[in-house]
This record gives structure tokens, C-alpha cells and sequence, in this order.
């Protein structure tokens, strides 16, 4: 009796051991990825509950609007408002441990409204590439905030991995050139160009599109409002004399340091334009047909499988807008104005972009 009663109690015993040692390993893992989680960001960012801001970070739901850089129109808010959420990123994975944060290698600097966001998101879909979502405006505004600063806002690389941002504004920022040979000698610098007659329309499509009471664009392309001298200061078109642009990066960088991405290609043949850039940036041609469908709806390519989803996607609704119709004898000169720049332009860059 009593060693049957010794028994029970042995196993009574044994049973409280192991659910004291049950409960301990449960708390410890609990711990691990508690503790995990906290510390590494790309956790937090990479989670499937992020999926959906996923999407919008990278752009495929929302633009920047032109005048402030942002984490496109997301719950963060502004990149000001993320800044507690150093480098947001979207193609890292939660097992990149020795991944660091690291000056950028190579930058999309212009041109506004080139198709500089369908490159970035085209890019990205290569695993040695590593973009930032948003745009920083580091170089032209907020240069004063330090490069640790800047290298805050990257996402985590792994070795080899090639790091990038893109700001079209630096393209026609007089300090910027300087600025960038300062941080680095050999930086690849990547310029996607489009006819400037067209790009000044979409840029102007952009400014009605939020204040909608702005002379017309025929009033706004000659001074004083009435046909005679164009007003090349005009940001829409001051942002088109390509050459003049370039010039001052030529006085930094040499030429093999910058490929240009012929932005209507970047339309018609998205492969062609992506294989390009994957050769100029050393990198294997990994993006490809492929990964590309031309979507009637839309008018314009996109992503069989974006990043961060499985669904096909193409780019929102504040890229490929609808344009204005604009006066024809106004079109007229403009090519007449561009002409001359834009030959300049072909001859610098060592390239005939066709702009009739
Ligand atoms: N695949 C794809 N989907 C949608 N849009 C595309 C694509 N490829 C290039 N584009 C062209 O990109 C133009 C916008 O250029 P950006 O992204 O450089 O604009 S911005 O400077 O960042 O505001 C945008 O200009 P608009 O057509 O005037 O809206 C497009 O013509």
C-alpha cells in the first residue's frame, strides 16, 4: 500500500517537473522572438501582417506628391513621420542576420517624370538589388541632416547587394553633383529620359492635378502669356534642357558612370530597358520578359508578380495619367525650342534618343 502510495506520488512529481520545464521553454521561445522583434526591423517590416503596406511603401498604390519626400501615402505617413522606422524597405528577408545598412551604390537622379518610379519598382525585383521605397531628397533638401543620417534610411543590405534610391530632383539640383562625388567617387548614377516636350505636359498634368486653377499650359510655355518667347525658366520646361543638366554632372562624373534609360522604351520594351540596367550595374540579367504584361486598361506594363505579392500589379493612378490636349502650333515650337538642346543632348550622352 504505502509503496503503491510512494508511487503515485513519484509520477504526481514527475508530471509537475515536466510542466514546470514545459512552461519554462515556452516562455524562453516567447522571449527570443519577443526580443527578436523588437530589435530587428526587418522582422517587423517583412511580417505578412505588412503585406498590404508592403504595397503601398513601394508605390504601387500611392505616389509622393512632388514637394516633400515621402513612404508613399501609407499608415507611416511621410518618410518624416518614419523616421522611427530606419530604412523602410520591402525585398528583405527575415533571415538576412548580417544584413547592415550602407551608403547607397547607385542612384536613379532623374528625370522628374521620366519614369523613374516604374524603373525603381522594375529594379527591385532583383534579389541583388536593394531599393529604398521612398525618396529621400537627401542631396538637395535635407543634406544638412548628415549621412549617418542618410544611411539610416536605407534598407538593409547584404554583401554584394547593390543599395539605391531614386530622387529626380537631383538631376537639376545645381549643389547636388558635388554633394554626391563628396560621399562617393564611383557611384552609379542612372538618368531615365523622356521626350521634353512630353514629360513638361505630364509634369504639368501633375501640377493641375492638385491646384487646378493654374493658367493653361499654352498660357504658361511663352512669357507674358501670349506666342512669342518661350519661358525656358518655367520649371516644366527648365527641367527638359537635358544638356544643360548634364553638364555639370559631366564635371564630376565621367560618362561610363551614367547610363541613361530611354524613358519611352522603358514603356514599349520594359525588358530591353531593364537588361541594360542590370548590365551598367554588373548584375545578372535576372528581370526579364517575363516578368512583364502589357495591361490594355491601364496602357501601359506591369508587374506579373510585384514584390511582396503574388497578384499581377501595375503602377497607381498617379502614373501614366490621361494628358490635356495642347495646342499643336504650340507643340510646334517647343520641338523648334528643344530642337538644339536635345542634339547637344544625344551628342553628350552618346546616344540619339529620337525626339523629333
Ligand atoms: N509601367 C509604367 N506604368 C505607369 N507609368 C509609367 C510606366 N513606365 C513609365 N511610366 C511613366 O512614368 C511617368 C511618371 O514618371 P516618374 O515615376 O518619374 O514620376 S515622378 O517624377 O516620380 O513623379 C508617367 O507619366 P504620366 O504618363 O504623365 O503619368 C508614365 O508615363
Amino acid at each position: 500500500m504505502a509503496t503503491f502510495h510512494n508511487h503515485k506520488q513519484d509520477i504526481r512529481r514527475l508530471v509537475q517537473k515536466l510542466a514546470v520545464m514545459f512552461s519554462f521553454t515556452v516562455v524562453c521561445v516567447y522571449l527570443f522572438y519577443f526580443l527578436n522583434g523588437c530589435c530587428n526591423s526587418d522582422l517587423v517590416e517583412n511580417s505578412d501582417l505588412n503585406g498590404v503596406n508592403k504595397l503601398l511603401l513601394t508605390g504601387w498604390y500611392n505616389e509622393r506628391n512632388g514637394t516633400f519626400p515621402q513612404v508613399t501615402t501609407s499608415s507611416y505617413g511621410t518618410m518624416e513621420d518614419a523616421r522611427g522606422l530606419p530604412g523602410l524597405e520591402t525585398n528583405s528577408s527575415a533571415k538576412d542576420w548580417t544584413a547592415t545598412r550602407r551608403l547607397p551604390h547607385a542612384l536613379i537622379i532623374g528625370v522628374k517624370k521620366g519614369g523613374t518610379r516604374a524603373l525603381l519598382e522594375f529594379l527591385r525585383l532583383h534579389p541583388d538589388i536593394r531599393a529604398l521605397g521612398s525618396e529621400p531628397h537627401f542631396f538637395d533638401r535635407h543634406y544638412a541632416r548628415g549621412l549617418d543620417w542618410y544611411r539610416s534610411m536605407m534598407p538593409k543590405a547584404l554583401d554584394g547587394q547593390i543599395v539605391m534610391e531614386k530622387t529626380p530632383r537631383y538631376f537639376v539640383t545645381e549643389e547636388t553633383p558635388a554633394r554626391i562625388y563628396a560621399m562617393s567617387h564611383d557611384i552609379k548614377l542612372i538618368v531615365v529620359v523622356r521626350d521634353p516636350i512630353t514629360r513638361a505636359i505630364s509634369d504639368y498634368t501633375q501640377i493641375i492635378s492638385k491646384t487646378p486653377d493654374v493658367p493653361s499650359f499654352e498660357a504658361l510655355t511663352f512669357k507674358n502669356g501670349s506666342v512669342g518667347t518661350i519661358d525656358a525658366l518655367w520649371s516644366p520646361l527648365w527641367i527638359g534642357l537635358y544638356a544643360k543638366h548634364l553638364e555639370r554632372w559631366l564635371a564630376y562624373f565621367p560618362p561610363s558612370q551614367i547610363h541613361f534609360v530611354h524613358g519611352e522604351r522603358l514603356i514599349s520594351d520594359p525588358a530591353g530597358e531593364l537588361g541594360r540596367v542590370q548590365d551598367f550595374l554588373g548584375l545578372q540579367r535576372i528581370v526579364t520578359d517575363k516578368h512583364f504584361y502589357f495591361n490594355k486598361t491601364k496602357g501601359f506594363p506591369c508587374l506579373k508578380k510585384p514584390e511582396g505579392s503574388s497578384k499581377p500589379h501595375c503602377l497607381g493612378k498617379t502614373k501614366g495619367r490621361i494628358h490635356p490636349r495642347i495646342d499643336p502650333t504650340v507643340i510646334q515650337k517647343l520641338r523648334e525650342f528643344y530642337q538644339p538642346h536635345n542634339l547637344r543632348f544625344y551628342q553628350m550622352a552618346g546616344q540619339d534618343f529620337g525626339w523629333q
